[in-house]
């Protein structure tokens, strides 16, 4: 079809449109009538509701309603948008909402506000037990006869020319059978409530008289006509944005007296369970929120889920990495630093070379990276100030044992590399995070966040960890540290309590059911590291091979074993090609190393397939295959995942096995299957493991 034959079509459905909305708009006013002794105000929004329950809402009235407002809310209406708990006021004047407060007339009015909260958790812990995420439950306060557009913390207030298009405009959510099972669950919930629709529409009015009614100045057809337009245009949000599992509404909703956990295995919410409480503390409370986690790209794709999930409350979450959010804190706070990794290596080096290379160190490990994640994780990651305490240390997740002199040996490294670093006048990352943790102690009395949720909590160092808890303390819903120690991809290691977070009781929650991988995939993933066991942050030590509950039985793993590197990428070119262009949008491709990632952009961009690296992806769509390493991919997903030349990830270390000491190699064995099996569990539908049989041919 032509574009103008399809603008003709949508102005025609235009009109249409228009004309059902008028005719559903006068047939509703002559039945509000029915609200005896309702304002003319209130009777225009009544009449607007009822329109609405023409267009698929249903409506909920309290039977009282104009005049007794004792009962739980004067009316609840669901339709696509979720479910919105509406408070109907005819107040002579206009609200004022300056200073926090709600006033009319001069007169405090917050109590208002407070019964419509009220009103609208006994609603949130109705449909908590179907699922829904108090995401969805709007609370909107309406005023007859006024023009308003604001907000009071969570509740929208608005005027009666508002607040439906405001309504129509919300995000949509649920589909018809949903909405009646939800109408049906609260009209059993709330008997005092009564279900009301508009009978059926009256013949068409005549002309005239739809122009007097049209003109009457009360009904803003423009703004309803807009908004129910928009509203046809938008589909149902991804079922988990609205609905949960009601134990993972639970954990969204519920008070913990002090710091929380939730932990489980691969794919099984721990983050949506984050994201919904994120959006719920922030309608909770006036202050702020934090969520952190360790990769720098996951934190936009995050926000931009939330601002989907609840655009309300989107602009008070602020989401993080923990180093940028360091750096930004300490340069609010007017500390000087000078992060430079380049020149800290080049430091590392140094001291290396000067104290490390021929010392007994490398009768443990002769590589020097070892040794820089000894510092970077073991002694600067855990904070260690002397050698006192580096002597006596449980070097959680090393898993060579060191005597006192090759421990000696090391902390003289670590010396030799702190007079480097300090010679040239830079700062690591790990200085970032000590410099802001002494900053937020000295600070400790200006709190900046209500709350702060830490994702992929194993990743970070015990440093980190007790930066974000000096932001909160032991609050109650201060801290929530999500996580799995499984999916750790960095060495070393800490527990909760040597941070001094103490869990207890049902503030540790582990879910067990993947929403995300085929059988097929998980099996695949888990038999890889079935014989790792490994340590939580909790301490507690569990088997490699866990029980989870699956909720997709389908998906496949492909396997391609090529005997030359040529023929493996053209086996990947070839799995790419066969797909339907607007699938690519869906596929990753994961790379273990910069070098991998390096040569497969060049492959596939020769191929001529479009490419988009993961460190600029934000999680809006974009028409390309995604390219990263499995670090990049932490805490993401896609339909069809590519690992080429997987197994090489395993067997990366191109020293001599004999050189290194069974411990540091088994260690770093166990650290690279864990990455895979974090790349491979990133795959939904399609695991695609490449293998080259054969090494040494030209790519
Ligand atoms: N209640 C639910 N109903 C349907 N799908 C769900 C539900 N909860 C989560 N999901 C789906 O499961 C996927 C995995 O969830 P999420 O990313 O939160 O898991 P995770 O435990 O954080 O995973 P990982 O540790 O592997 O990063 C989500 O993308 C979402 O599509």
């Amino acid at each position: 079809m032509t574009a103008g034959g399809s603008r003709g079509r949508r102005s025609g459905e235009a009109r249409h449109r228009e004309r059902l909305l008028r005719e559903q708009w006068l047939a509703a006013r002559q039945q509000a009538r029915r609200w005896a002794g309702a304002s003319e105000g209130e009777l225009h929004v009544a009449a607007q509701l009822l329109a609405l329950t023409a267009r698929g809402w249903r409506l909920l009235v309290d039977r009282g309603w104009p005049g007794g407002r004792t009962a739980h809310a004067d009316m609840l209406l669901v339709g696509p948008g979720g479910v919105f708990v509406l408070d109907v006021k005819n107040w002579p004047s206009p609200p004022d909402t300056s200073g926090g407060r709600l006033r009319a007339d001069g007169e405090p009015r917050d109590v208002d506000a407070e019964k419509l909260l009220a009103a609208t958790h006994a609603t949130e812990s109705a449909v908590a037990s179907l699922g829904m995420s108090p995401v969805a439950v709007h609370p909107f306060m309406v005023f007859a006869g006024h023009r308003v557009d604001t907000r009071l913390t969570r509740v929208r207030l608005l005027g009666e020319r508002e607040w439906a298009s405001a309504l129509l405009k919300e995000q949509h959510r649920l589909r018809a059978e949903t909405v009646r099972a939800l109408v049906d669950h609260l009209a059993r919930t709330f008997p005092d409530h009564e279900a009301i629709a508009l009978a059926e529409a009256p013949p068409p009015p005549p002309d005239e008289q739809r122009q007097e009614e049209s003109d009457d100045g009360l009904f803003d057809l423009d703004g309803l006509r807009e908004a129910a337009f928009e509203e046809a245009l938008r589909a149902p949000m991804e079922q988990w944005m609205t609905f949960l599992h009601p134990d993972q509404v639970a954990l969204v909703r519920r008070n913990w007296a002090g710091p929380a956990r939730i932990s489980g295995p691969a794919g099984t919410g721990k983050t949506v369970v984050g994201l919904h409480r994120a959006a719920h503390l922030a309608q909770r409370t006036t202050g702020r929120v934090l969520y952190v986690t360790f990769a720098n790209n996951l934190p936009r794709v995050q926000g931009t889920f939330l601002k989907a999930l609840s655009p309300a409350v989107a602009d008070r979450v602020d989401f993080r990495s923990l180093h940028s959010w360091a750096q930004e804190f300490l340069h609010d706070c007017g500390v000087p630093f000078r992060l430079h990794s380049e020149k800290s290596g080049t430091a590392f080096s140094f001291a290396w070379k000067q104290v490390g290379r021929d010392s007994c160190l490398s009768e443990v490990d002769p590589g020097h990276n070892y040794w820089k994640d000894e510092i970077d994780h073991v002694i600067k990651g855990r904070g260690l100030t002397s050698f006192e305490e580096y002597a006596v240390l449980d070097r959680r997740g090393r898993r060579s044992s060191l005597r006192r002199p090759q421990r000696q040996a090391a902390w003289e490294l670590y010396e030799e590399y702190e007079t480097q670093r300090r010679v040239r006048g830079v700062h690591d990352f790990n200085d970032i995070l000590s410099l802001a943790l002494a900053e937020a102690r000295r600070r400790a009395d200006e709190p900046r966040y209500a709350s702060v949720i830490v994702d992929e909590v194993q990743d970070l160092g015990l440093v980190g960890v007790r930066l974000l808890r000096t932001l909160v303390g032991d609050r109650p819903n201060g801290l929530l540290l999500i996580g799995d120690g499984q999916q750790a991809v960095y060495p070393g290691g800490f527990r909760m309590s040597d941070a001094g977070i103490d869990i207890r009781g049902d503030r540790g929650q582990v879910l067990g059911t993947n929403y995300r991988n085929g059988k097929e995939i998980l099996d695949a993933a888990t038999d890889l590291v079935a014989g790792d066991s490994f340590e939580d942050i909790d301490g507690a030590r569990t088997s490699g091979r866990r029980d989870v509950d699956l909720t997709y039985h389908g998906g496949q793993v492909v396997r391609v074993e090529a005997p030359t590197a040529a023929e493996h990428d053209q086996a990947l070119l070839a799995a790419l090609r066969e797909l339907p262009p607007e699938t690519l949008a869906d596929c990753a491709v994961l790379c273990p190393s910069k070098r991998a990632l390096g040569d497969y952009q060049r492959l596939l961009e020769r191929a001529g397939i479009p490419v988009f690296p993961l460190e600029q992806y934000d999680g809006r769509p974009v028409d390309a295959v995604k390219l990263g390493s499995y670090h990049r991919a932490k805490g993401l997903e896609f339909k069809r995942v590519y690992l080429p030349d997987h197994a090489a990830s395993l067997t990366h270390d191109s020293r001599p096995p004999e050189l290194a000491a069974p411990e540091t190699a088994r260690e770093r064995d166990e650290l690279a299957r864990s990455r895979l099996f974090v790349a491979m569990t990133r795959a939904r539908d399609v695991l695609w493991l490449g293998t080259i049989r054969r090494r040494g041919d030209e790519r």
